[in-house]
C-alpha cells in the first residue's frame, strides 16, 4: 500500500495536507461543543438563569456545528479529488507497464487476472481513499484530543474508557485476522469469475452449437457459489462491527452515568453540580473517542480488501517485462547498406518449462527482397521461428541478425520500424477501415497516412473492392474483433495494415490461409512486383503459397530436415514431397 501511495503526485501531497488541517479544525470544534455544554448545564442547574443567559452558549455551540459541517464539506471534496486523481494514475500507469510486457509475463499472470487487477482491485484503492484517507487523519486526533480532554477528570470513568477502548481493540483485530485471508481468496475468485464469463461469451457460438448451455452455466455457478459463499463469510464477520460498536459504546455511556451516580451520591453538596457537569462533559468526550475508533473501524473494513488489491496492483506494476530492449538506436551502425537482411545463426528457443525445445539449430540468411518460406506439421516451430524476429520471446541459443545487427541491440520502436507482421488469427480493433489500418501511424509518425496510401496497400492487399462497396468505404465501422468482416476480408485488412507502413521486413504467419486460390495467388503477385525490395518470411501450410520462395525450409518437430528451393526441395526431400503428393497432383507438381 505505502509502495503505491508513493505514486501520488506533489499536487495531492498538498491536497492532503490542506484536508489535515481542516480536519484538525473539525475536531477542534467538535470537541469545543461539549464545553458548552457544561456551561449550559452548570447554568441550567443554578437558580436565576434567564433564557438569555443560555440562548448565548447556545447559539455558539450551533455556530461551532455550522463550521464543522462546512469544514468536513471541504475535507470531503478534496478528499474526492485525490482517491480520483490517484486511481486515474494507477489505471494509466498499470496499462503501460501491462503494454510493456511480453507474451510470457501476461501469461504469468493471464489476461482475466490483469484485467480485474486492472479495474476492480484499482476501484478497491480508489474506495479505500476516498473513504479511509479520512478516518485515518481523523481517528487519532479524535482519539488523542479527547483522551487529552477527559484525563484527570475522574480515575473512574477514565478506567471506564479505557476497558472499552481496549475490548473494541480486541474486536477489531480479531475480526481483521478473520477477514484478511478470505479477501485475499475473494481477488483470486474473482479472477476464475471473470475468467469464466469472458471464455463463455468469446466462445459463445461454439456454446451454442454444441448445446453445452448448462455445462457452461454449471461451471459458472461453481465460481459464483464459492464467491458468493467466501464474501458472505466475510461481510457477515464485519456486519458484526456495528451492533459490536453500538454494545461497546452504549455500555460506556451506561457506566460513565452509573459511576457518575454513585461518585455524584457520596460527594459533598458543594460538590454534586461541578461533578454533574464533570460527568455529561465526560461522556460527551467518551463518545468522542468511541467516535475515533468508529472511524478506525471504517479503515478495517476497507483495510483487509485494499491490502490485497494494494498487492495484487503491485505486483503487475513491478514486473520487469522479460524482453528488454535498449533506449535507443540512433547511433547503430549497421554493417550494410542494405536493408531488411536477416540471418538466424543455430537458432534454438526452449519454452519455459517445456520438455523439449520447440525449435533446434536454425540457421539461414534471408538478402534483401528475397522470401524465405517456412512449412511443416502442426506444432514443428513454423510460428516460433518467425515470432523470434518480433522478440516475442528472445532465443535460448544462437543469435539472429537484422542487417547484420544483432535483433537484441535495436530498440523496440526501431525493430518494429523495419517489421509488418501479419499473425495467423487477424487482429482487428472496434473503430473504422481507416483507423485500423492507420492504427497509430498519426501518433508515429506524426500524419496519417494518406487516402491514397491507404488505397493502394488494399489494392495490393485485394481488399480494396470490397472496403468499396461498404457504404461508408474507409470510414466503414469495425466491430470489437472485426466481426462485421469475414475471415479472409479481415485477413485482408490486415495485410494491408502491415504493408502500407511499407516495412523492409514482412512477416506473414500462415496469413493466407483464410484466402481462396485465386485471392491468394494475385496478392503474392502483387506483393512480388509492388514490395521487391521487402524481405518476406513466410509461414504457409499450402505449397501453392510458397512455390515460389527463394528458400523453403521444412521443419518436423522444431528440427530442420530440408532447406532449399521448391524444386530441389521436391526432387530430394521427403518430408517436403509428402507435404506436396497430399495437396497437389504430380501433373500440378511438374508445371
Ligand atoms: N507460448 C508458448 N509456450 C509454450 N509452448 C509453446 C508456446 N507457443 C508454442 N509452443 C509449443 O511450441 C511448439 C511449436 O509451436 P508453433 O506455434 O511454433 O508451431 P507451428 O508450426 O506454427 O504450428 P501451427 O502450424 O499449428 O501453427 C508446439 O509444440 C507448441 O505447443
Amino acid at each position: 500500500m505505502f509502495k503505491l501511495l508513493k505514486r501520488l503526485n506533489m499536487h495531492e501531497y498538498q491536497m492532503i495536507f490542506i484536508s489535515v488541517i481542516f480536519i484538525a479544525l473539525q475536531v477542534w470544534l467538535e470537541l469545543k461543543i461539549p464545553d458548552y455544554m457544561s456551561v449550559l448545564t452548570q447554568k441550567l442547574e443554578s437558580s436565576g438563569t434567564t433564557t438569555a443567559d443560555i440562548l448565548a452558549p447556545g447559539l455558539i455551540m450551533l455556530f461551532l456545528s455550522v463550521l464543522s459541517v462546512i469544514a468536513s464539506v471541504i475535507v470531503g471534496y478534496f478528499v474526492a479529488k485525490i482517491a480520483a486523481g490517484f486511481a486515474a494514475r494507477l489505471r494509466k500507469d498499470s496499462f503501460t507497464q501491462i503494454m510493456n510486457y511480453a507474451s510470457q509475463d501476461i501469461k504469468q499472470f493471464s489476461v482475466p487476472s490483469l484485467l480485474t487487477r486492472s479495474t476492480n482491485d484499482i476501484t478497491q484503492l480508489q474506495q479505500f481513499v476516498a473513504m479511509g484517507l479520512q478516518a485515518i487523519i481523523k481517528a487519532p486526533i479524535t482519539t488523542i484530543w479527547a483522551i487529552t480532554k477527559i484525563a484527570g477528570k475522574g480515575w473512574q470513568w477514565t478506567t471506564a474508557t479505557g476497558i472499552a477502548v481496549a475490548v473494541l481493540t480486541i474486536m477489531l483485530t480479531l475480526m481483521l485476522l478473520l477477514v484478511q485471508p478470505k479477501f485475499k481468496v475473494v481477488q483470486k475468485l474473482t479472477d476464475n469469475l471473470n475468467q469464466i464469463t469472458r471464455e463463455n461469451l468469446t466462445g459463445i457460438k461454439v456454446v451454442h452449437a454444441y448445446n453445452a448451455e448448462k455445462y457452461q452455466s454449471d461451471k459458472l455457478d461453481q465460481a459464483n457459489s464459492q464467491l458468493t459463499n467466501t464474501n458472505l463469510f466475510a461481510y457477515r464477520v464485519l456486519a458484526l462491527m456495528n451492533p459490536g460498536m453500538s454494545l461497546i459504546s452504549s455500555t460506556l455511556t451506561l457506566s460513565v452515568y452509573t459511576i457518575g451516580a454513585i461518585v455524584i451520591n457520596q460527594a459533598a453538596q458543594a460538590q454534586r453540580l461541578p461533578l454533574f457537569g464533570n460527568m455529561i462533559v465526560f461522556s460527551s468526550y467518551a463518545m468522542q473517542v468511541i467516535m475515533g475508533f468508529l472511524l478506525l473501524s471504517i479503515i478495517f473494513v476497507l483495510l483487509p480488501r485494499v491490502t490485497v488489491s494494494a498487492n495484487r496492483l503491485n505486483e503487475i506494476l513491478n514486473v520487469e517485462p522479460s524482453i528488454k530492449y535498449p533506449a535507443s538506436t540512433r547511433n547503430l551502425q549497421t554493417s550494410t547498406n542494405q536493408k531488411g537482411i536477416i540471418e538466424f545463426k543455430h537458432v534454438g528457443l526452449k519454452y519455459k518449462g517445456a520438455e523439449s525445445s520447440a525449435l533446434t539449430n536454425l540457421s539461414f540468411k534471408a538478402q534483401q527482397g528475397q522470401t524465405v518460406a517456412f512449412i511443416g506439421s502442426t506444432g514443428s516451430g513454423k510460428s516460433t521461428a518467425l515470432q523470434l524476429i518480433l522478440r516475442v520471446h528472445d532465443a535460448t541459443s544462437g543469435e539472429i541478425l537484422i542487417d547484420g545487427k544483432d535483433i537484441q541491440e535495436y530498440s523496440e520502436e526501431n525493430l518494429n520500424n523495419k517489421i509488418g507482421y501479419i499473425p495467423q488469427r487477424a487482429v482487428l480493433f472496434s473503430g473504422t477501415v481507416r483507423s485500423n489500418i492507420d492504427l497509430g501511424e498519426s501518433q508515429n509518425k506524426h500524419s496519417p497516412l494518406t487516402d491514397t496510401e491507404i488505397l493502394t496497400a488494399l489494392d495490393i492487399a485485394q481488399a480494396k473492392d470490397f472496403v468499396l462497396q461498404k457504404e461508408k468505404g474507409l470510414d466503414e465501422p469495425v466491430a470489437q474483433h472485426g466481426d462485421n468482416f469475414s475471415g479472409g476480408q479481415k485477413q485482408r485488412l490486415a495485410i494491408t495494415r502491415a504493408i502500407a507502413r511499407k516495412p523492409e521486413i514482412l512477416l506473414f504467419d500462415d496469413s493466407f490461409s483464410a484466402l481462396d486460390y485465386a485471392t491468394d495467388r494475385k496478392l503474392r503477385d502483387n506483393l512480388a512486383q509492388k514490395f521487391k525490395n521487402v524481405t518476406k518470411i513466410i509461414v504457409a501450410q499450402r505449397i501453392s503459397t510458397i512455390s515460389d520462395a527463394d528458400q523453403i525450409i521444412v521443419l518436423d518437430n522444431g528440427k530442420v530436415v530440408g532447406q532449399g528451393t521448391h524444386e530441389q526441395l521436391l526432387k530430394n526431400n521427403k518430408v517436403y514431397q509428402e507435404i506436396a503428393y497430399s495437396q497437389l497432383s504430380k501433373e500440378e507438381l511438374a508445371k
